[in-house]
């Protein structure tokens, strides 16, 4: 029987039951329909030749081109970045899959020659939208997404709210009304089990590294980091080529993560986030496979340009601050400009001698 027919119906939210219990009364529905032995990826392939894999977030073309000419071996392009970038705005559910598929095209081209992580969210809704967007992200060349099981709409992992008490309670949460009275919810463990195992269906062959989330841990003081570890093994067997637990809250946490959690596991390291930051051999210690920083370009130009534009403000020229900028020359290896004057040349001397011939 195939995983998704034996998955019970039962919901998270209708049952006082963990997720772990209903997977040892129903251990049937944790057993994968998917190979665990999958084509290998280009992610795949990182982690064996580094262990622990350094990924930076990008939210643009130009940050891309920066990260791979710095020497990263991959990049993430970070939905909180993106709707900063795009948008001007939060992350607070406002990106739309089309718009994280059209970044991606951009950013892969502007670094193609490392692996470029998407931030799918949840996939834009149910299973089936998850096939459109994981279709839509591989046609522009990403080699991987994460797929999260917030309820839309979904926020950052590390937005700080008001925490529901009991199980009871966030499954009562239902209208909008409601909604708004809490900070964050996730949608039925088998149902995200569900958007995962479409998600492998529609990879298929691709070269496409699969990293399931849960955002459960921020739902209970008591029982959220045990929930989100049942359901990073749920994924796992849905499907997953990774797990990403967000926002453990301490190094006890991460480390039983580390041993409790099957398979490859990514941590994410977002500054002033509610994980404590630490180094890819610390993480790599603890278990953890890929070190996503999503924020770090995103902060580091923003505080650059607050920076430089209020001395520009004050003083109405930046005669005496040139350091804070890279220079003309600089930015123009950076976008390798000279390449883009050979290739004027180039055309400019075919154009010449074909009307040489011609004449
Ligand atoms: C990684 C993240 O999803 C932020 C988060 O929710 O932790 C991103 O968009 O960068
Ligand atoms: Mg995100």
């Amino acid at each position: 029987m195939s995983m998704l027919m034996a998955v019970k119906s039962t919901s998270l939210c209708n049952s006082n039951t963990s997720v772990s219990a209903r997977i040892r009364q129903n251990p049937r529905a944790v057993r994968s329909v998917y190979p665990t032995v999958r084509m290998q990826s280009r992610v795949h392939r990182l982690i064996e030749e580094q262990g622990a894999v350094l990924i930076p977030g990008v939210y643009d073309a130009l940050s891309a081109a920066i990260v791979q000419q710095t020497g990263f071996s991959a990049a993430l392009i970070s939905g909180y970045a993106l709707s900063a970038s795009i948008l001007g705005k939060p992350d607070f559910g406002l990106i739309t899959p089309p718009e994280m598929a059209a970044a991606a095209r951009s950013v892969c081209a502007a670094a193609p020659n490392i692996p470029i992580i998407a931030d799918a969210d949840t996939g834009g809704g149910n299973a089936l939208n998850v096939q459109r967007t994981v279709k839509d992200l591989i046609a522009a060349g990403a080699a991987g997404c994460f797929l999260e099981d917030q309820a839309w709409p979904k926020r950052c992992g590390h937005m700080r709210g008001k925490e529901s008490k009991t199980a009871d309670d966030r499954c009562r949460v239902r209208s909008y009304d409601i909604w708004l009275l809490t900070w964050k919810q996730v949608i039925p463990a088998e149902e995200h089990a569900a958007k995962i195992a479409s998600a492998r269906d529609a990879i298929g062959d691709s070269d496409f590294f699969l990293i399931a989330r849960t955002d459960a841990r921020a739902l209970s003081a008591k029982t959220g980091l045990s929930d989100a570890i049942d359901r990073a093994n749920l994924y796992m067997e849905a499907g997953a080529d990774a797990s990403f637990v967000e926002a453990p809250r301490d190094d006890d946490e991460l480390k039983e993560i580390g041993k409790r959690t099957k398979g490859y596991r990514l941590c994410n390291m977002l500054e002033g986030g509610r994980t404590p930051l630490h180094t890819p051999d610390e993480l790599k210690e603890m278990g953890f496979h890929l070190i996503a920083h999503p924020l770090t370009s995103l902060y580091a130009s923003t505080r650059a340009l607050v920076d430089v534009l209020k001395i520009l403000k004050e003083k109405g020229t930046t005669k005496d601050h040139l350091e804070k900028m890279i220079t003309f020359e600089e930015f123009n290896r950076l976008v390798n400009l000279d390449s883009w004057y050979e290739l004027e040349t180039k055309y400019s001397n075919l154009r010449n001698a074909l009307g040489t011939t011609k004449s």
